[in-house]
């Protein structure tokens, strides 16, 4: 048992990477808990080396297109032994079809490495709304620290082994959000959005299981925790994406007026290259890829998954 108190008796040096919804929320979260948060931002005046140079966690909240990047420009800095890496991106890089866990990991063998998923809409956060999340690591003192560091009254953080399930989870279900709003874009009622949400799961657990994850992962917090509040909340971004696709705008336009990033587009992309290399079929991933492409009308989409073979429903 983890003694609460001494997140406040130890306050830790944070530093986040990216000043972006999630970044800010995450900043905050850190902060009220009595930790020395720096939030850095490109657009910020501190370097990056100087916000580097002390810290004891360093968690990055950046956009698939930017990890990279970034994690390259890190390891340019010095950094102590000890500094724990977290990762609270979700997506998948397409050149590599890598997770963010393995960029930083692969930039930074011997540092510890723990993902931070969960159901967690960062405005529910910032309104102080309660909520949950997991992070997950093969360092599990890394993960216990970074769990003291987040967990509070109203941000309650479960430990995990599996880090790249935990993170698979919160990348996957993007695509089946896109989905989902579709699906209520197209006012197709309840036991349609349940179905596409349950077999969005089986999608996601095949997915999970070529790169490693643990089947009961994607039953958690991070896999179907996320994809009900994800497939259920106007508030996603990639919700949105879906339902604005279902009233007839064009991907384009859509992303042009978006709020900030929907990773479930570029994950789609590349979740379609795993499942063509790997001969997985992703039939729901299928379809929001070929509407993304707009290679079909959203009730095109909707009647190619109908018209499927029929089949039993687990494989034999
Ligand atoms: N918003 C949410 O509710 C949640 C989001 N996430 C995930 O967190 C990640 C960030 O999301 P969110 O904060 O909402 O997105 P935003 O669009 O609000 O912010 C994007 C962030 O990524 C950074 N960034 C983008 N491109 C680059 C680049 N090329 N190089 C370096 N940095 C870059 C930006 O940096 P800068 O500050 O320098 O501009 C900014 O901090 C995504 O993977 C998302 O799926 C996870 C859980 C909840
Ligand atoms: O990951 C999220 C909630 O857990 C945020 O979802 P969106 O990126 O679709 O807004």
């Amino acid at each position: 048992m983890t003694n609460r108190k001494s997140k406040i008796e130890n306050p830790k040096s944070v530093v986040i990477l990216g000043a972006g919804a999630w970044g800010t929320a995450l900043a905050n979260l850190a902060q009220i808990n009595g930790h020395q948060v720096c939030l850095w931002s490109r657009q910020g005046s501190q370097t990056l080396e100087t916000v580097l140079s002390d810290a004891e966690i360093i968690l990055s909240a950046i956009s698939m297109k930017g990890v990279s990047s970034v994690a390259a420009l890190v390891k340019s800095f010095p950094l102590s032994p000890e500094t724990i890496f977290v990762t609270a991106t979700k997506g998948l890089e397409p050149q590599t079809t890598s997770t963010p866990s393995q960029i930083w990991q692969t930039e930074f063998p011997h540092h510890p490495i723990v993902v931070l998923s969960g159901p967690n809409l960062s405005q529910e956060i910032e309104q102080e709304l309660p909520a949950a999340t997991v992070v997950a690591s093969k360092n599990m003192a890394a993960a216990q620290m970074v769990q003291l560091v987040f967990s509070s009254n109203r941000f309650r953080v479960y430990t995990n082994p599996d880090p790249v399930g935990v993170e698979l989870g919160g990348t996957i279900k993007n695509v089946i959000a896109i989905a989902a709003g579709v699906c209520d874009g197209l006012h197709l009622g309840t036991n349609a959005k349940a179905a596409l949400v349950t077999r969005g799961l089986t999608e996601m657990v095949r997915i999970g299981n070529i790169f490693g994850a643990k089947t009961e992962t994607f039953y958690g917090l991070s896999g179907l925790g996320d994809l009900l509040a994800t497939c259920n909340s106007p508030l996603s971004r990639n919700y949105q994406v879906g339902y604005q696709l279902a009233s007839g705008k064009t991907l384009i336009e859509i992303l042009a007026a978006l709020p900030g990033t929907a990773e479930g587009v570029n994950t789609c992309r590349v979740l379609m290259q795993i499942s063509q290399q790997q001969n997985i079929p992703i039939p729901i991933t299928e379809q929001v890829y070929r509407l993304l492409e707009a290679e079909v009308t959203p009730q095109e989409a909707l009647d190619e998954l109908m018209l499927r073979d029929i089949k039993p429903e687990y494989n034999q």
